[in-house]
Parts: structure tokens; C-alpha cells; sequence
């Protein structure tokens, strides 16, 4: 069986051996951890330096990973102590300089060129760089938006991130869009390398500092599920990121990376993405691993201008041939775990929701109109009150930053305070029994009730 990358030692087996790996430069040590027990893979670097997605590892600190499919790059060779679990080989490139990190390296370059620019600029609204980072699945764009923000911290930036694909929240749970200002080191341990619930403050204590995301309440997997709301809720965080820049010269100059849904040349993910780099003013598009939806792309931003007067460049950029496909199940179950992580934390911090009983008389929960009966899906359409049934047991509802007196369009597109999933409903007594990361209750505050993800096991169970 071929392994994908160049001069690549083949596949160590599942192991639980303790080994020594030497890197040569610009060579990556790819491992998969996804099937390993709870221990995980553990990575000591012994000498020379080595990142994941951009953020260094301490020398002589281990790291553990579980759930977890990456990479541990080196731009100059390192030596790894590696023990646990996984499935893992080393790739190094014959040519080093082929490896398309260096092309990532080179795009951080640039955009360090447009923060100085933008810092040094007479005219303080002169934005630093808006780059979208686009292209199939499973080609890197998660991977890359991490590096690009990560490597901008490095040097000091503090750039915003922002996710507009559903289907993998930043920051945040499943079914979300938002954006973060990333100020300082992400914690690489994390099964989604600094993006993933672990770092956001609803978590309690952290080892290292958390984020503050803008979150928006999708309630849907893919964007083509309700693709006006998606774009309202773009246009949203949108705003929200202006409002940030504005406020924040240290933001303002170092931009904004966005990650953006799987795309395929398709009229309507081209459309979304269209959507997506006018509402962001994106002046740099970076298409991973698809000539098509480059050229696609090429032929409409090409053309334009940002709101600011700047040119648009489209430019394409080879995918790594170590991304990993994830399969559904893999899949589901980090998503999961990070519904469960957000309730209740994990290994490194415990967390303690609190259980609240409440009438059905005390909570208003909105929903999207049943689909059944109409000859097209209510697509867009505004909320309307649920009836609290069984059938909401174990699902998660958002809580919405807006009063239940407020118009259901002006709930549907309020930002989100927080999450809280439904224990128990008990139809005689009319009471839910809710798990909620705060002690506070709900006083006014609108509840939404979305078609995905799907409910989640007990999670008192
Ligand atoms: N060079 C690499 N070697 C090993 N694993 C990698 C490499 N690059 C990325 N990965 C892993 O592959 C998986 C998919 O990568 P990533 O999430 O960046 O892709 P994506 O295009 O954003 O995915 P999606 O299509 O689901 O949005 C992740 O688990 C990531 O950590």
C-alpha cells in the first residue's frame, strides 16, 4: 500500500514502545491517534525545535495526544522521544524545499509585510490583511488558518481568527459560526490544536490564556442546510470583526485568517465563498489544492476590489499530501467529546455544571418551522416557539444574547452567550432538568433548538 507524501520511512504499527525519531529539516513526523486508548500518543522533543500548525514545542516538556490525526513539522531537524499509541511515520521531501510548507511560510511572510504596512500606515483605518483561506475537503484549510495565526502570535500579532464552517466550531460548539482575537500561545494538546472548547473561558482554569470568540447560532451542519441564514450570520460576524478592528489598532494591523466551509466548484459554494470575501473585505484568497476553484474564484474576485480600493489576489497553493481523511465516525466522536468537554471539561480541567430544574413555564424555546407540509423547505424562515416534548432530551440549545420579548428574526441572529443540554423532560410534572456550565439562571434569555448536531448521549448518564 502507497503512503501518501514523498521518501516517507513506512508506517510504524500501532506501538507502545518508547523510540527516538530524528527529523531532518522541513521533514514532518505525521501520526495518527485517533483509534489509541485514553493515554494517547505521548512527544517529548529531545533536541532542535519542532511546531504543530505553527506553535513551538517546549523542549523537554511531553505532550499527549488523544483523538487526535496531525503532524509535528521542523523547519531546521529536531530529535522526538515518542511512547503510546498511534499510528505514525516520518515524512522528509528529497528536495526539502518541495514541501508546500514553505509555500505556507512564505504566504506568512507576506502577510507580515502587509501588518507592517498597515501598523505603520498614517491612515489608522488601513487594515492589515484579510485572508481566506478556501478549497475541498480534508485539503488543510483548518491546519493552515491554525499556522497563519499561530505564527502571527509568534511575532507578536494578535490577528482574528474566524470559522464560517459549521460542520467544526472554533472555539465553540458544533453547528456555530464565530471568530477570536488570537492573542497568545494555543494549547497544541488540544485535539484541535488551540481551536476546540478547551480554550474558550466557559472551561474554567487553563494552562494556558483563553479566548474570547463572537459565536453566532447556526443549528445546522453544512452551510447548503439554510444557506440564507449562513449568509446572514457571515454578514454578522462580519460586522462584529469591523466593530473589533475599529476598536483595536493592534487587531486592525494584523488581520484577519478565516476558515471557510469544504467548497467544490459547485454555482452555490462558489457563491457562499464569493459571499464570505466581500462581507470579510478579503484581499487575499488562498485556493488549497484546487486549480478549478482558483480559476473559478479568479474570474469574479479577480476583478474586484475591496472596500478599501485594494486588489484582490486569488492565488492557489498546494495541499499537503498528509492531510488526513476523517471518517464519520471519527468525526462524531470529537464532536462528542467536545460537547461533553464544554459541560465538563477534560483530564487537564474538571468542571462542574450545574443541574437546574425548571418549569416549562420559565424557559422560552424557539426552533426553525418543521419542514413536513411544505412543497419547499422553509429555508431562512424565522423561528417559532417550541413545545418542550421528550423528543428534546439530550440535545444542546443555545442561549441566545437577546430577550424573549425580542422579534424571533432579531433572536435568530443574536450572538450566543452559552450552551445548556437538556437532561431530562418531564411531561407530567411539565419540569426539564437542564445542565448548564453556570450556576446563573436563565432569567429572559431566549433558548434555540437547532437540527444538528444530533443529541448527544445522557451526558449525567
Ligand atoms: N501534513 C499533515 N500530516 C498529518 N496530518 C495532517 C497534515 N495536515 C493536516 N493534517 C490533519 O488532517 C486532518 C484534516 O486537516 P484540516 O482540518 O486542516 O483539513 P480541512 O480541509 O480543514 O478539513 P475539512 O474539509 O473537514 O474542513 C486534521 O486532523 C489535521 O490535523
Amino acid at each position: 500500500m502507497s503512503i501518501p507524501g514523498l521518501g516517507q520511512l513506512l508506517p510504524q504499527p500501532t506501538t507502545s514502545t518508547t523510540r527516538i525519531v530524528a527529523l531532518k529539516r522541513l521533514s514532518e513526523w505525521r501520526f495518527d491517534a485517533s483509534r489509541s486508548s485514553s493515554t494517547g500518543v505521548k512527544v517529548r522533543l529531545i533536541s532542535g525545535t519542532a511546531e504543530r500548525d505553527g506553535t513551538e514545542l517546549a523542549l523537554n516538556k511531553t505532550y499527549t495526544f488523544v483523538r487526535t490525526k496531525s503532524k509535528i513539522l521542523t523547519w531546521s531537524g529536531c530529535t522526538l522521544e515518542i511512547s503510546g499509541e498511534s499510528q505514525d511515520y516520518v515524512t522528509d521531501f528529497p528536495v526539502a524545499e518541495d514541501s508546500p510548507m514553505v509555500s505556507y511560510l512564505n504566504l506568512h511572510f507576506e502577510l507580515q509585510a502587509q501588518r507592517k504596512a498597515a501598523a505603520n500606515a498614517t491612515r489608522r483605518n488601513r487594515p492589515g490583511p484579510r485572508v481566506m483561506v478556501c478549497g475541498p475537503q480534508n485539503s488543510g484549510k483548518t491546519s493552515l488558518v491554525r499556522m497563519l495565526a499561530a505564527l502571527s502570535t509568534k511575532m507578536g500579532g494578535q490577528p482574528l481568527v474566524a470559522n464560517l464552517d459549521p460542520g467544526e466550531g472554533l472555539l465553540s460548539l458544533p453547528g456555530t459560526v464565530s471568530a477570536a482575537v488570537f492573542g497568545n500561545v494555543m494549547d497544541i494538546e488540544e485535539p484541535a490544536g488551540g481551536f476546540g472548547v478547551g480554550s474558550t473561558p466557559s472551561s474554567g482554569p487553563s494552562a494556558v490564556p483563553v479566548k474570547l470568540p463572537i459565536v453566532y447560532y447556526f443549528g445546522r451542519e453544512k452551510v447548503q442546510d439554510d444557506v440564507a441564514l449562513w449568509k446572514d450570520l457571515t454578514s454578522k460576524l462580519a460586522s462584529s470583526v469591523r466593530a473589533k478592528f475599529s476598536e483595536d489598532d493592534e487587531v486592525r494591523s494584523a488581520g484577519l485568517v478565516l476558515d471557510t466551509p469544504v467548497a467544490t466548484t459547485n454555482q452555490s459554494d462558489i457563491d457562499s465563498l464569493v459571499h464570505a470575501a466581500r462581507e470579510f473585505a478579503v484581499n487575499i484568497v488562498v485556493v488549497l489544492g484546487s486549480a478549478r476553484i482558483e480559476s473559478t474564484l479568479q474570474q469574479i474576485l479577480g476583478q474586484e476590489k475591496t472596500s478599501s480600493g485594494e486588489p484582490i489576489s486569488v492565488i492557489m497553493l498546494d495541499q499537503s499530501e498528509g492531510v488526513a481523511a476523517r471518517d464519520n465516525d471519527f468525526v462524531k466522536s470529537i464532536r462528542e467529546a467536545s460537547i461533553k468537554e464544554y459541560f465538563f471539561g477534560d483530564s487537564k480541567r474538571t468542571l462542574s455544571p450545574s443541574t437546574q430544574s425548571v418549569s416549562f413555564d420559565d424557559v422560552a424555546i424557539f426552533k426553525t418551522p418543521d419542514e413536513e407540509g411544505y412543497e419547499t423547505p422553509p429555508v431562512g424562515q424565522v423561528l417559532e416557539p417550541a413545545e418542550i416534548t421528550a423528543g428534546m432530551s439530550h440535545w444542546t440549545l443555545a442561549v441566545m444574547d437577546a430577550s424573549v420579548n425580542d422579534p424571533p428574526e432579531t433572536i435568530r441572529q443574536a450572538p450566543v452567550i452559552g450552551f445548556i443540554a437538556v437532561a431530562d423532560v418531564d411531561e407530567d410534572r411539565r419540569r426539564l432538568k437542564i445542565l448548564s456550565p453556570v450556576t446563573s439562571r436563565l432569567g429572559n434569555k431566549p433558548l434555540v433548538w437547532g437540527r444538528w448536531p444530533e443529541p448527544y448521549i445522557n451526558l449525567l448518564g
